[in-house]
């Protein structure tokens, strides 16, 4: 381990983050009555520039009006690079009570679109005196954005979590697809016997998200799957990116809440292994040892963080 010790991220449960554009009012009960541990209340792409103006009245009277109970709130405000973004946060921060956790910042290139967005709102904090600080999550869905994945990771105190943006970055990149997340037909290796094989398109982009998110304390996230129809392609992109440390995936359909849920909710399976391999590791120091044989493999003491992570999961989702 460094000398610098790595931080803990945020510890709220962020299996799903449930999706509806700002001007769908009618949907907003229905998402405060889900089951996703996060709302995001949507100003920029599902909302059309004729409809900013409606959605984010709509969004302040939803932060004021419907009962959250104990979700995240989040309001994703448009990009710093239209016309929209600063009123979207002023116009929240100034009208909406302290019930909003989180702006999610989309697209983001730099550490210096973090700045700006920190200094207009500290500023509006201060100026309305108020005393909860809003946190930020912020989406990769750029070239620019992966590139500086880590500084970006790093910009400000208020960072609490960050999303993969597979439409977008694959715009960004100028990927040959327009699928939103999963597998790509195109995208495939032949084995020698001539058989074909999937790769996974979204996997760099991935590794780097959990990497700057992990070295920073941030709870990375795996963002849109577009084919709501495909229950069997979301679960298979959320495991894949379980797998590689993220905690949580974005529904963009209700009925991908409860697949998110359950691919981000260790299993019974899952905790039975980790508690007992800390048994076995327990037992093993007790007798001098560091390592040990766990159902006819090798643990040792890296096994114990390992099963501390699934572990630490179950006990943060049960509370
Ligand atoms: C995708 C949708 C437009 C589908 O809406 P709809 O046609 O109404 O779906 P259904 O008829 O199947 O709805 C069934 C019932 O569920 C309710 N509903 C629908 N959507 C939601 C929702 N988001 N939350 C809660 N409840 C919802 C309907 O009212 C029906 O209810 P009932 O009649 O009582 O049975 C729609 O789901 C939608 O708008 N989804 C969110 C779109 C969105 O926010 N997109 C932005 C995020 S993705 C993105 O931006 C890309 C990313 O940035 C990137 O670059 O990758
Ligand atoms: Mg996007």
């Amino acid at each position: 381990m460094s000398f610098k010790v790595q931080p803990q991220a945020p510890a709220v449960p962020n299996r799903c983050q449930l999706f509806g554009p700002g001007s769908r009012p009618a949907i907003f009960e229905k998402m405060a009555a889900s089951a996703a541990d996060v709302i995001n209340l949507d100003l920029e792409d599902s909302v059309s520039p004729s409809d900013k103006d409606n959605a984010r009245k709509n969004v302040i009277d939803a932060i004021n009006d419907i009962d959250w109970g104990t979700k995240t709130l989040s309001v994703r405000i448009n990009g710093l690079d239209t016309p929209y973004w600063y009123r979207d946060v002023i116009d929240v921060l100034e009208n909406a009570g302290e019930r909003i956790d989180r702006f999610m910042i989309p697209k983001v290139g730099c550490a210096g679109d973090i700045y700006a967005v920190d200094a207009l709102v500290s500023a509006v904090e201060a100026a309305k005196g108020r005393t909860k600080k809003v946190g930020f999550e912020v989406i990769i869905e750029t070239a620019a954005g992966l590139a500086h994945v880590e500084e970006i990771a790093a910009a400000s105190p208020r960072m609490q979590a960050m999303s993969l943006g597979a439409a977008d970055y694959a715009a960004s990149m100028g990927m040959q697809t327009t699928g939103i997340g999963g597998t790509q037909e195109n995208y495939y290796m032949r084995t020698p016997d001539g058989a074909t094989h999937w790769s996974d398109p979204w996997h760099a982009p991935t590794v780097a998200i959990v990497a700057a998110c992990r070295t920073h304390g941030l709870l990375p996230v795996d963002g849109p799957f577009g084919d709501f129809s495909d229950d069997q392609g979301f679960t298979a992109q959320a495991r894949r990116s379980a797998t590689l440390g993220m905690v949580g995936k974005w529904a963009i359909h209700p009925k991908q809440v409860a697949l998110s849920n359950e691919v981000f909710t260790p299993s019974e399976a899952q905790i039975t292994e980790a508690r007992e391999i800390l048994a076995a590791m327990a037992e093993a120091e007790a007798s001098g040892q560091g390592a040990a044989v766990y159902k006819g493999r090798l643990v040792d003491l890296a096994s114990i963080r390992q099963a501390e992570v699934i572990v630490k999961q179950s006990e943060m989702i049960t509370g």
